[in-house]
């Protein structure tokens, strides 16, 4: 059978489609929103219930889709959870009330917990270690990319046919995406297609803790009661905020603060977006380029770019310091940038610490830890927005960011779980 050549990029390829149709049902809602709420006569209040029933399902699912993942395996598990939402979405269109959509929502939210997790999953297995943070640059950018797509396409379907059409035609793409993944996405070990020169360069480049015969398999319990955990979860819980706030709120500010019309909103809130994907790709890239440079170990390469995110991340705290909405539109596209490249980080350093076994579970409950308090900060945006302004929230993201890289450096280790276990067997066996 004729192999192809640098196969692992055209299955990231496909991981990142994933992405990009998660995020593109993820945003529907919001792109169709105004339409919604003027023809089933929704309030605000009963809106903001519609999004909180997507947070919620979507932070609660994230590990228990990881353990699916781990349990089922990529492949199946992915596809799995990507038919679900795909289902879900297009049952959004059946919806006639506030309620009928957050149960629609929460469903979608639901499956598509799995996307982050199984994109980390399938980096670590079709990637080598030390190219294991541009795969999840890549697919991560596909968080972005959805994003962008989803309020051209949908005011498209509403002025062809319907607000219902939108979610009918997400829905549809993101079916017939999760059929291309069961027909194309393959373990490396199980793909007749790679060559045995890349197979052995992807399975030969992974470490211990990723190799086919570790059977070992952590309990969630005993991954929440592993300090490597709390090192990856506390960054994301304070890291998190900032990219619900980038997603949500960046319209809202500059209409508040600098009265933009549309038009100029039109004009300028995607660019903090585009230069998230700036940050997930170049993010990606850093932690290989630092161990070359400064000879550090692949943990310590993402401490480094979890850090340089953060002090980037002082500059979008800077806004109330400025009075030009062009400075404070820069200062968003640096935050942009500073977060995706440091979430990067963080995502992938799941699958430096865990093993192939438990790697989505791990990710999943770190995501849970990030999404819990990206729901809890939106409602503090919404209580203090108007009182306080926002510049001081922003403010509190650089905070919380700083706070982040200093957590990285104190509580993980520098070591995966399975070598610092090893290091303990001598030690307990002199006890
Ligand atoms: O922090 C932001 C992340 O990098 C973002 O791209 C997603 O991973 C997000 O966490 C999610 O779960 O959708």
């Amino acid at each position: 059978m004729r192999k192809i050549q640098g196969l692992r990029w055209y299955m990231i390829a496909l991981v990142t489609m994933g992405t990009i149709l998660g995020y593109l049902t993820r945003n529907t809602i919001a792109a169709a929103a105004p339409t919604l709420m003027e023809e089933l006569h929704i309030s605000t209040q009963q809106y903001s219930y519609i999004i909180a029933a997507y947070s919620a399902c979507y932070t609660i699912m994230q590990p228990v889709a990881g353990y699916a993942l781990d349990v089922l395996g990529t492949k199946v598990g992915y596809a799995f959870f990507a038919v679900a939402w795909a289902i879900f979405c297009g049952a959004t269109a059946l919806a006639g009330s506030w309620g009928g959509l957050a149960i629609a929502r929460g469903a979608v939210g639901a499956a598509e917990a799995a996307m982050i997790p199984a994109g980390l999953k399938a980096s670590s297995e079709w990637f080598p270690a030390k190219e294991r943070s541009i795969a999840v640059g890549y697919f991560n950018v596909g968080s972005s990319i959805g994003g962008m797509i989803a309020p051209p396409l949908v005011v498209w379907a509403i002025v062809m046919h319907s607000w219902q059409m939108a979610f009918i035609i997400s829905g549809v793409l993101s079916f017939a995406w999760a059929m291309a993944w069961l027909v194309f996405y393959k373990h490396p070990r199980d793909q007749k297609r790679l060559s045995e020169e890349e197979r052995e360069y992807i399975i030969g480049g992974q470490e211990a803790h990723h190799q086919t015969n570790n059977s070992k398999k952590m309990s969630a319990w005993k991954i929440l009661q592993n300090r490597q955990f709390w090192g990856i979860a506390l960054p994301r819980f304070l890291a998190e905020p900032a990219w619900g706030t980038f997603n949500a709120w960046i319209p809202l500010f500059m209409f508040k603060a600098y009265g933009f019309d549309l038009k100029h909103i039109a004009m300028f809130a995607w660019m903090p977006m585009l230069f998230a994907d700036l940050g997930c790709i170049v993010g990606g890239y850093l932690p290989p380029l630092f161990q070359r440079v400064f000879g550090v170990n692949l943990i310590v390469s993402r401490k480094l770019v979890v850090t340089m995110g953060a002090l980037l991340m002082i500059a979008p705290g800077t806004i109330g310091l400025f009075t030009s909405p062009y400075v404070a539109i820069a200062l968003l596209c640096v935050g942009g940038f500073a977060h995706q490249s440091l979430s990067g980080a963080l995502i992938t350093l799941s699958s430096d610490v865990f093993g192939r076994n438990e790697v989505a579970t791990a990710n999943g409950l770190t995501g849970m830890a990030a999404w819990t308090a990206s729901t809890m900060f939106a409602l503090v945006v919404g209580a203090l927005a108007d009182t306080l302004g926002f510049s001081p929230l922003f403010a509190a993201l650089a905070v919380f960011d700083v706070l982040g890289a200093i957590v990285i450096w104190t509580v993980l280790q520098n070591k995966p779980i399975s070598e610092l276990e090893e290091q303990q067997k001598p030690k307990q066996a002199l006890a």
